[in-house]
């Protein structure tokens, strides 16, 4: 059976601070939102240096450059991926593109920190994994979540990790939640998010979060998936979606006084951009729960109440609370975020630096294997919900 949750989730247990990394040389694909927030947290990292950014047009890469003091800038990608001095590229374009521009990427031998989603299918998703190994190059997926201190230390607290002051036994159940509003910043139906064509639905874009938030915490892959959900008739796209899965035991002798097979468990997922949702993922285990804290794909605050033997008996509570990097003046003149707490990009990029530095192909916080259930589960919704894969029109 495949195992979803490595034995640490950290990549380096000598690091006391998360933003310590090794020097790195970054080049950009797109030179749009999520990249514009990329950079500027990349800025909370004196160690990091974006030293390239690409555009489909000349424009679009020179004022980005402009903006954030980048020395070589490129209209189109192919040229600054053969660019000498980058040595990984952050992916900030559309879905659609996935396999193509990653692709361009390895071919020229550099590393690769993709966006959510990975791929548009299963299949890109192993050629692209397939490719990197082949030619020794490092590629993760960014599902920065991951790294957030508030993320770790929930993740150390599930695996009973040693120093931990708290436990919350078997592990049976995860609710996770994220919901936005697209049209509030995606104009309906123009954008891309409500592009087929382009790899919009809620599925690609917004589904990789709660199901990322469930395979951490347990430790099999789930054998039965179910889904409902809504898809726009006009543009095709699907607009939110719920999924429940099954997650089988992982071995073990049953406990002699408790009828669950360790390790088995449910969990109940929603995603969409219909309505805005509370947005937190709460993981319940037999001697207590944890909520990792609206907004839960990028958090600050971890809250564990544990039980106390008796329905509704409460014990200790504790509260964990990791604020995010203030702005510096450069990012500040350079127009701040776009994103909520994208600040919090600088944890998954000196992640990211320190594995590339300790010569790591993939990332233990969060592994090719895990990218792989996840895109069989994506796979799974656009089935389920009946939306065509990506480029099958
Ligand atoms: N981790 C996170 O928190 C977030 C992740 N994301 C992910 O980042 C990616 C980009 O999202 P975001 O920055 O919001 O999107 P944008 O709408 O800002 O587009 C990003 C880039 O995609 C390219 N692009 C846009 N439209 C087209 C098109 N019609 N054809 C070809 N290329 C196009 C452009 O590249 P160019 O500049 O080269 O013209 C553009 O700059 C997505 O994968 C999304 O899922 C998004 C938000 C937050
Ligand atoms: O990909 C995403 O993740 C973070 C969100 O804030 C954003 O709207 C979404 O597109």
């Amino acid at each position: 059976m495949a195992t979803s949750v490595p034995p640490n989730p950290l990549d380096d247990l000598s690091i006391k601070d998360p933003l310590e990394c090794p020097p790195l040389k970054w080049g950009l694909i797109g030179c749009g939102r999520v990249s514009h927030d990329f950079t500027q947290a990349l800025k909370h990292l004196p160690s990091q240096s974006v030293v390239a950014c690409s555009a489909r047009s000349e424009g679009g890469a020179k004022a980005f450059a402009e903006k954030h003091s980048i020395p070589s800038f490129y209209g189109g990608y192919d040229g600054m991926v053969k660019d000498a001095n980058v040595e990984i590229v952050y992916i900030g374009n559309v879905h659609a593109f996935r396999r193509s521009t990653v692709e361009m990427c390895l071919l020229a031998d550099k590393h690769v920190l993709v966006e959510k989603p990975f791929a548009c299918s299963v299949a890109d998703g192993e050629y692209l994994i397939g490719l990197a190994k082949e030619r020794n190059l490092f590629i993760m997926e960014g599902m920065w979540t991951r790294f957030f201190p508030a993320v770790q230390k929930a993740r150390n607290i599930a695996l009973g990790a040693e120093g931990e002051d708290a436990s919350l036994g078997d592990i049976a159940k995860v609710f996770s939640d994220f919901n936005f509003y697209a049209p509030d910043h995606e104009e309906y139906p123009t954008s891309f998010v409500y592009n087929r064509k382009l790899g919009g639905g809620a599925g690609l874009l917004v589904a990789p979060y709660p199901l990322a938030a469930a395979t951490m915490f347990f430790k099999s892959e789930p054998d039965s998936a179910k889904v409902v959900g809504q898809v726009d008739e006009d543009t095709g796209v699907d607009l939110q979606g719920a999924m429940v899965l099954n997650f089988p035991p992982t071995g073990g002798e049953k406990p002699a006084n408790a009828p669950k097979l360790p390790g088995a468990g449910v969990a109940v997922l929603s995603w969409g951009m219909a309505c805005e949702s509370a947005e937190s993922t709460t993981i319940v285990g037999a001697k207590g729960r944890m909520t990792i804290e609206s907004p839960g794909h990028c958090p600050t605050k971890l809250t564990v109440n544990l039980k106390a033997h008796g329905r509704g008996e409460v014990g200790k509570t504790l509260e964990y609370e990791y604020p995010m990097p203030v702005d510096t003046e450069a990012i500040t003149k350079a127009g701040g975020f776009n994103y909520p707490n994208s600040e919090g990009f600088c944890y998954e990029a000196a992640a990211v630096a320190r594995c590339i530095g300790a010569g790591k192909k993939e990332a233990p916080q969060y592994t090719h294997a895990e990218t792989l259930v996840n895109l069989k589960l994506i796979e799974e919704i656009q089935q389920q919900l009946g939306v065509k894969p990506v480029g099958t029109d």
